[in-house]
């Protein structure tokens, strides 16, 4: 049976890269899949991977559809077994509808990958649909991990090197690059409720440290 499936996680957690080994092992068995994304950080009609790997991928915009588009190029005797569709947190929930309405009507398998949740720790429109219509959700097995060890599961925004936690949803950026501007760094929720990012608590440990212990009679 087809399905529509969702990987998902943080930031930095290995999405692309499972997208893009998805892709190679399935065409070195011969099949053929197409391959979306919107506003990769490596450009207009990319999927890239912090690997080093980077594929060419159909661009998606506001006004693309997606069953449309894929029952047009079938129609025209394009060959397509598989669909995989990176950064899908940034699609519509229409978008969405749309990628069930290909798996179900179409008989495609559709591999969606995408963060779960913004930088104010709220779905995004394209990963609630995903969440709500998906015959799988998987959560991305590569754990981040905040900078106190723990797993990540929350993504911060910094501006100008201070965790933020107001600003349009959709900046474009990425995690451990000494940001000037926009930056994200994944936390534990711990810390990210405490807007505690690594730079933050290299100030505040010196302050945390636990006095010393008083000499026990
Ligand atoms: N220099 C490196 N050596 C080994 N692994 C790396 C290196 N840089 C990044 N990675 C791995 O790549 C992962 C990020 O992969 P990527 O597919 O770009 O993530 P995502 O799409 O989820 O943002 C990191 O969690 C890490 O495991
Ligand atoms: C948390 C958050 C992230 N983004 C952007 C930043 C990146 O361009 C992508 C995520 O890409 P990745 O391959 O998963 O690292 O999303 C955003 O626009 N808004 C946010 O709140």
């Amino acid at each position: 049976m087809p399905e529509l499936a969702f990987f998902s996680g943080t930031m930095d957690c290995g999405k692309s890269t499972l997208a893009l080994q998805i892709q190679h092992n399935r065409s070195a068995r011969g099949l053929q899949g197409m391959i979306f994304s919107r506003d990769d950080r490596a450009g207009e009609g990319r999927l890239s991977s912090r690997l080093g790997l980077v594929t060419e991928a159909v661009e998606v915009d506001d006004s693309f559809d997606f069953h449309r588009h894929l029952a047009a190029q079938l129609a025209a005797g394009q060959r397509c077994d598989y669909v995989i569709v990176d950064e899908a947190q940034f699609l519509s929930a229409r978008q969405i509808d749309q990628l069930a309405e290909v798996v179900d009507e179409l008989g495609l398998d559709v591999f969606a990958f995408g963060i779960t949740t913004d930088f104010r720790t709220r779905l995004f429109p394209g990963s609630c649909r995903l969440i709500e219509l998906a015959d799988r959700v998987e959560v991305l097995q590569v754990e981040a991990l905040c900078w106190c060890g723990a797993r990540a599961t929350h993504n911060a925004r910094t501006v100008d090197g201070e965790m933020v936690v107001e600003g349009a949803q959709v900046v474009v950026g990425d995690v451990g690059r000494p940001a000037t501007e926009v930056g994200y760094e994944v936390l534990c929720r711990r810390h990210h409720r405490r807007r505690m990012t690594s730079a933050s608590a290299r100030t505040a440990v010196p302050a945390q440290q636990p006095a010393s212990p008083a000499p026990q009679p």
